[in-house]
């Protein structure tokens, strides 16, 4: 994949891509476009018939997967460039009635440091002067934002762990300026000529890595319904059809409740037995599913014996990663509107022996058990982490 020019000044960081991960595909991260919906309670707005269809804009056609996944990216190979150290100058003073004012050429100014931040929105600060000419001027760092818990690699090593809001690394360190011919001025050398370069800047390459993809993860075998759930109960807009693997990276959403609440939920491409040997789509998702801070296992209730689904699932994730099916979750029954599965729904929760969520992502039945499971499993979340001691992940 071609590279992409994150700072086009003189700092440059170029940005290869490796994966792509999908924040918040127009999930009113902007708050012009959140107000109105914080605006409705949404508890009260999602049982409508037909909600995930009625989301769309009227006149807007719905994006394909292959367009969505270009915005999103969950790790990157980054090369960083600090800035070259300007070179020093050679120059004389002179002015009418002062001839011979000396040696007044300026040291380069530094070179900027190349700086990840976690911070709200990326402004280019990358602008410094590479001459120093008569006055001494210093380059300004290049800021990159950077989401909260981005992980910093060198080598396979982690190098930073940026997990709160204001954190930052310096990725790179500006070379320093050269000397002008100023500087050396001495007793014994009143017109000196000499001026050294600039070093240059520090080149790096690092992968950035999100330590945390959403706080849930919606775990399911293809065509269970997924990205049609994450449709209807936040505003990302993933790709939805009747054949398996639609959703090729994962998508967050985000979900409002109020008092300007939000719990990111992720749309996570189907796993299907054999995952975690590479079967499918790759064990690459499992690796976003041990992201999430507690998951929802969504089963497609139409299919016979659902719970087998459960059980795969369960052993795909074990598979993985010692302990991540008992990770807190929840497990929702989709497509409660077919007939065949309103028959399947006493026997699954007979063989789970406990709470199925039964809902339909088409016609927006019961979202809002799901909405409120979703905000006990956040509040039980926020709770063991800060008696932890820790902040839990805000969005
Ligand atoms: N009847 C009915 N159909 C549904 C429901 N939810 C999803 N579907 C249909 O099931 C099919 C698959 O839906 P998706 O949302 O793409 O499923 P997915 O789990 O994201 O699938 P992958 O992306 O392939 O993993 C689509 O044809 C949906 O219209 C539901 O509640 N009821
Ligand atoms: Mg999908």
């Amino acid at each position: 994949m071609s590279p992409a020019r994150l700072f086009s000044a003189r700092l440059r960081t170029v940005f290869e891509d490796v994966g792509h991960w999908a924040l918040s595909t127009r999930a009113g991260l902007k708050p012009s476009r959140r107000l109105p919906q914080q605006a409705s309670p949404r508890l009260l707005s999602v049982g409508c018939a037909d909600h995930a269809k009625r989301q769309e804009l009227p006149g807007k056609k719905p994006l394909s997967e292959k367009k969505l996944k270009r915005y999103f990216v969950d790790c990157r190979r980054v090369l960083v460039c600090g800035g070259n150290g300007g070179a020093g100058a050679s120059c004389f003073h002179s002015e009418p009635r002062k001839e011979f004012g000396g040696p007044d050429g300026g040291d380069g100014g530094n070179g900027g440091h190349v700086i990840l931040r976690v911070s709200p929105p990326f402004r280019r600060l990358s602008q410094y002067q590479e001459d120093g000419r008569q006055v001494k001027l210093l380059g300004l760092p290049a800021v990159s934002q950077v989401p909260v818990g981005t992980l910093v690699k060198e080598g396979g090593r982690v190098v930073a762990d940026l997990s709160r809001m204001g954190d930052e690394y310096i990725a790179a360190l500006g070379g320093a300026g050269g000397k002008g011919n100023r500087f050396f001025l001495a007793n014994d050398n009143r017109a000196p000529v000499t001026c050294t370069p600039g070093r240059p800047g520090q080149r790096r390459v690092l992968h950035l890595e999100l330590k945390t993809v959403a706080h849930a993860g919606m775990v399911g075998f293809p065509n269970a319904g997924k990205s049609s759930l994450l449709r209807a109960i936040s505003n990302a807009r993933p790709a939805v059809a009747s054949y398996p693997f639609t959703t090729l990276k994962p998508h967050v959403g985000i979900v409002h409740y109020e008092g300007h609440q939000q719990i990111a939920v992720a749309d996570i491409p189907g796993i299907i037995r054999g995952a975690h040997q590479n079967r499918g789509l790759g064990s690459a998702f499992l690796r976003h599913i041990e992201r999430c801070r507690f998951l929802l296992f969504v089963v497609d209730l139409s299919q016979p014996e659902p719970w087998t689904q459960v059980d795969d699932l369960k052993y795909e994730l074990e598979m993985y990663e010692e302990g991540l099916s008992e990770r807190p979750h929840a497990i929702i029954a989709n497509k409660i509107d077919l007939p065949e599965a309103r028959a399947n729904l006493s026997q699954l929760r007979d063989h789970l022996g406990r709470e199925v969520i039964a809902l339909s992502a088409l016609t927006g039945e019961n979202l809002e058990q799901l909405l409120l499971h979703l905000k006990v499993l956040h509040d039980a979340y926020v709770e063991a982490e800060l008696g932890k001691g820790r902040q839990p992940l805000r969005w």
